[in-house]
């Protein structure tokens, strides 16, 4: 690691780095028609494991554009590949994804700020540590879907054909039903059988997988094409058990995805929707939780969604009313084609329109209690422009006296090359919190990560989160979530851009080291269960 912590609330063993950390936030407290801000202090104390164990990643949907490029991506940095374009000598790198290539600041030096790269706040695995495998619905190898993709530079391809060529997807789970029915002329590779009997199949897969490469722990993610919604009813898919059931007796509306999901679960491994449908129902969820498995999801958030989740947060928070968004886009991949179908593209419909509603919920000074912009989404497909997708988007506000401000973007770009690097930083960032446990006041065990994993919420167009809690779209709020949860593991305060000490005459006089807090009696940090109780502590004067 290229920094340690020197901190008396940090000790690093062979195995572990072990923080006491306090973690403040303020408690509204309704009081007879007034709020009481209270500060609340919970002691945690984090443990991660340090050792990295082997992981694989299997796909669905491996042989499409983003399984294909990602694998190949991984394979040319791990090879250090360079090629020849139009424009010049190319290298392989991993821009656009959060823990390969952005940085975090670690604190401030005499010389200002000091930033190391993401993946260095936290031991995680490296990209090339992971091993790939997965189930397409299509039986070509990843050298002929790689071709079929024209994502990648041919100067590339050539490069890589040979290793790509030993990759050839499992047969998948296919239902049509849930897919557009201009996907039948690839489903050559697909399994037959009762739906039990293919979950077996894919829990088979995951064992002999995870055998085979002698990997410590299998993560599964979907990047196979968008499904329509499932329906979610009482006895369908509402409690683990009736999911089970409800697989094992056949039932239609169990979905190719759910299956995956469960059989994931069953074999306690992770399981990311890097697709909008509803995949993770309630039957799931409870299965996730019974299993200590983490879920995540939905629908990597890529392009134009990323763009939104910042833009419209700039200008709520800037006072500036957003009235009007439209988001159009038309695209020529395989995936454009599914979401051709009005089903498909209803999904991504959902998950595209929702990533505002946190943020303009949060401005009662712009907005009227359930009053929204009007939002609207369009895609359509244009097989000549193939994975190289052209957004455009028009954001018209509300400023000062009745004026009006309207901002159109155009975007284009390889939405594969956007989106392979999400699912490195998914595949990662689960994975290191697979190793992070804690404790507080309220436990002697160890615990983790409640199962549906939110801390992804960055890499998600629709993030899923704890039932009851709130769901973050702002990108910024979510990236400040990871950075400063890795920060705590390691003891470190969050990063609160106050920097104080640069906007006073004199210089700030050093404090006192904190001193180790143990978790005593009269430490015991205040835990309000409810409201009520917070309410019933008197103000001190
Ligand atoms: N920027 C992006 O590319 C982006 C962003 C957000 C979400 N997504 C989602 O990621 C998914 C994949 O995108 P893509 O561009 O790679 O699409 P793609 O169509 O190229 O790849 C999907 C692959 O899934 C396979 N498939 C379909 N059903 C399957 C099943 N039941 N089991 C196994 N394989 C199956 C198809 O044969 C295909 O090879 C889509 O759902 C898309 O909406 C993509
Ligand atoms: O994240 P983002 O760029 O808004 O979303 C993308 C959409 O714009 C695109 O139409 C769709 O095909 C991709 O699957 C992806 O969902």
């Amino acid at each position: 690691m290229a920094f340690k912590v020197d901190s008396p609330n940090v000790s690093y063993t062979e195995n572990f780095i072990i923080s006491d950390y306090k973690y403040e936030t303020t408690e509204i407290l309704q009081d007879n028609g007034t709020m009481r801000a209270v500060p609340v202090s919970t002691q945690f104390k984090f443990r991660t494991e340090c050792k990295k164990p082997r992981v694989g990643c299997m796909l669905v949907g491996w042989g499409g554009n983003n399984g294909t490029t990602v694998t190949a991506a991984v394979i040319a940095n791990k090879l250090g590949l360079s090629w020849e374009t139009k424009t010049g000598m190319k290298h392989a790198n991993y821009f656009g994804s959060l823990t390969q290539a952005s940085t975090i600041c670690l604190g401030s030096g005499q010389h200002g700020d000091v930033y190391i790269p993401f993946k260095d706040i936290l031991p995680m695995i490296e990209p090339e540590d992971i091993v790939f495998d997965g189930w397409d619905i299509s039986s070509l190898d990843l050298a002929e879907a790689m071709e079929r993709a024209c994502v990648l530079d041919v100067q590339l391809q050539k490069q890589l054909y040979k290793h790509m060529e030993k990759y050839k997807p499992r047969p998948s789970i296919y239902f049509p039903d849930f897919i557009a029915a201009n996907q039948a002329d690839r489903a050559d590779n697909v399994l037959k059988g009762s739906k039990q009997e293919q979950m077996e199949q894919i829990r088979k897969d995951i064992r002999d997988f995870r055998n085979e490469n002698q990997l410590d722990k299998v993560i599964v993610l979907w990047t196979a094409n968008t499904e329509r919604f499932s329906d979610v009813r009482s006895g369908l898919n509402d409690t683990a058990a009736n999911l089970l059931t409800s697989i094992k007796e056949g039932e239609s509306e169990v979905s190719p995805s759910t299956v995956f999901a469960v059989a994931s679960i069953l074999e306690g491994c992770a399981y990311i929707n890097g697709s909008p449908q509803n995949t993770l129902v309630p039957g799931v969820i409870e299965l996730a939780a019974k299993h200590k498995v983490f879920i995540g999801g939905d629908d990597f958030k890529s392009g134009q969604t990323k763009i939104k989740s910042v833009l419209v947060d700039f200008l709520v928070s800037a006072g500036i009313k957003p009235v009007s968004i439209v988001s159009y886009n038309h695209l020529g991949n395989n995936d454009g084609k599914n979401l051709s179908a009005p089903q498909q593209f209803r999904s991504k419909e959902i998950s595209k329109s929702n990533v505002v509603d946190d943020m303009v919920q949060s401005n009662s000074i712009l907005y009227e209690e359930n009053e929204k912009p009007d939002h609207c989404v369009v895609i359509k497909y244009v097989p000549f422009v193939g994975d190289s997708k052209r957004a455009m988007d028009e954001y018209t506000s509300e400023i000062m006296m009745g004026g009006h401000n309207t901002i159109v973007m155009h975007n284009t770009c390889e939405d594969s090359l956007l989106a392979s690097p999400i699912i490195l930083d998914l595949v990662i960032l689960c994975e290191m919190c697979q190793r992070i446990n804690f404790k507080t006041a309220n436990s002697d065990d160890w615990e983790t990560f409640h199962p549906v994993l939110s801390i992804l919420s960055y890499l998600c167009k629709a993030p899923l989160v704890p039932s009851g809690t709130p769901v973050v779209n702002a990108l910024f709020k979510q990236r400040a979530c990871l950075e400063n949860i890795f920060r705590a593991c390691i003891g470190l305060p969050p990063i609160n851009h106050m920097t104080l000490e640069h906007k006073v005459s004199t210089p700030l006089p050093k404090i006192a080291e904190t001193k180790k807090v143990e978790i005593t009696e009269k430490t015991k940090p205040v835990i309000f269960k409810t409201m009520k109780q917070a309410s019933a502590v008197p103000c001190e004067e």
